[in-house]
């Protein structure tokens, strides 16, 4: 039998099969959830636990390999060893079946299916890796694997990033992260976790900017049974299932001042009070944030809240750009070209001088994750044993152009005002505010900064 109190994730990329499953599921499950884009996967395992995943081995029309669902499987063992993974085929056959329990799959099952044999399936996958206690998003212990994703770089920049590491993880500082997107901000975020007293504890992430308004505090603080129309049981927040560990609030500067009040107010009382209650729960987290967005200025013009910045930033961590840290780009597309050869069964190749000075001269306006993207492909599509420059396509050629990257940023081909505005914002940052120090560093007297600020509406 199934137990009542199981959470289940469905992934497959036909929404008759998710519709098809949540509506067998309903009554013999606690949740069902149901996921079309393989890609969310794992962000959807870091807020929630579940108990079992039926995961789809083909996203491609017209693909019947079930690689993409041995990589996705790959990927959530990876996460947690233990998760029970169900592999879904319409195309399935004894080897493929082989193939999949081999590669770690708790079990397999063919498409269509008979609704009788998806519930035995189930219940002997759930059986089969009993699980922490059901309940609540996913208030587990990070898995031993995940502690694994190293924060490689030699550059000064990166080494200093880990000596600040290692003397803050231990401590329960709140820390902040700045940097583009693509720096390693989470990556940073979990190892701080990783190597904090809280390790054994839950790493529970909110993308806050992903949250809309209405979605805001029962996903943080909870709800009880009833609040609002859709709550028809209560649940957890995210602050609660993170006791005891970590909470990591990602896109923090991208939140509206009135969810910044509701947040400053939790964190100065150390408490949450869930929708619909009155009764506050006091909570125990260790508190790390990250945004993208230049904090430091947009406190300067009155867009968040300083008295929340000084909450969560008694340690700040900058993430330099990728472009900024030539000597790290070697070495990281080495070790991604590894780690996608394995993935891929092929023979790891070198890279040739030729395209580690491509990829040198690049900009890489998304960092480490367009760096890691772009060598995927070239071992996908590659043929040789070596990589060579033209294995490697960037998608805007504007960005090969390193310094017009660092001027304009993470955008491309952004109007010459904005690059203004941007300088500007990340000069003000960089001086945490003082704007007598940025118009300094921008050349300009402070009435000139002034004008300025006032031209771009800052
Ligand atoms: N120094 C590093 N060593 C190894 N891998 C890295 C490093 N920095 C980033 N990565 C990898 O690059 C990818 C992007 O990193 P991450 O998600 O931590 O960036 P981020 O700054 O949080 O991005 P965003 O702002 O878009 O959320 C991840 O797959 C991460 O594992």
């Amino acid at each position: 039998m199934i137990s009542k109190q199981a959470r289940v994730l469905v992934v497959d990329d036909e929404s008759d099969v998710l519709f098809a499953i949540k509506l067998l599921l309903k009554t013999e499950v606690r949740e069902v959830v149901t996921e079309k884009n393989p890609e969310n996967l794992l962000s959807l395992l870091r807020q929630q636990h579940f108990d079992a995943i039926l995961l789809d081995m083909n996203y491609r029309a017209g693909q019947a390999t079930g690689n993409e669902g041995f990589y996705w499987l790959g990927r959530i063992l990876e996460y947690d060893p233990t998760a029970a993974v169900i592999l879904m085929t319409a195309y399935g056959d004894v080897r493929t079946a082989v193939r999949s329990l081999k590669a770690g799959a708790t079990d397999f099952l063919l498409k269509p299916w008979h609704n009788e044999q998806l519930l035995q399936t189930l219940a002997a996958a759930l059986q089969a890796k009993p699980r922490g206690k059901s309940g609540g998003p996913g208030p587990k212990t990070l898995p031993a694997s995940a502690a694994a994703t190293a924060l490689l770089g030699q550059s000064a920049a990166m080494q200093e990033v880990r000596a600040i590491i290692e003397k803050v993880a231990p401590t329960d500082a709140n820390v902040l992260l700045l940097g583009e997107n693509g720096t390693g901000k989470e990556l940073v975020a979990r190892s701080l976790h990783e190597q904090s007293r809280r390790a054994a504890r839950p790493f529970i992430t909110a993308d806050v900017a992903a949250l809309s308004t209405g979605l805001f505090e029962s996903e943080l603080f909870g709800h009880t049974k009833g609040a609002f129309t859709d709550a028809q049981a209560s649940r957890v927040g995210r602050f609660e299932a993170a006791t005891g560990g970590t909470l990591f609030l990602d896109e923090i500067g991208n939140i509206p001042l009135p969810q910044q009040a509701k947040l400053l107010t939790a964190l100065q009382n150390r408490q949450v009070v869930p929708v619909g209650s009155n009764v506050p729960v006091p909570v125990d987290i260790r508190l790390l944030s990250a945004t993208n967005a230049p904090l430091h200025a947009l406190v300067a013009r009155g867009a968040f809240r300083q008295d929340l910045m000084y909450r969560l930033n008694t340690v700040e961590i900058t993430l330099p750009p990728l472009r900024e840290r030539d000597n790290d780009v070697q070495l990281l597309a080495q070790h991604f070209a590894q780690v996608y050869a394995a993935r891929n069964q092929k023979l790891a190749p070198e890279l040739t001088p030729a395209a580690v000075h491509k990829l040198r001269q690049y900009g890489w306006p998304g960092n480490v994750r367009e760096l890691q993207h772009a060598v995927e492909r070239a071992i996908i599509l590659g043929t040789g044993p070596v990589l060579r420059p033209e294995d490697f396509h960037f998608p805007n050629p504007a960005s090969a152009d390193k310094a017009a990257v660092g001027l304009a940023s993470a955008e491309n081909g952004i109007p010459l005002l904005e690059v203004e505005k941007n300088t500007i914002l990340r000069a003000i940052e960089r001086h945490q505010g003082n704007l007598t120090k940025a118009a300094k560093e921008l050349g300009l007297t402070r009435t000139a900064l002034y004008r300025r600020l006032d031209k771009h509406g800052i």
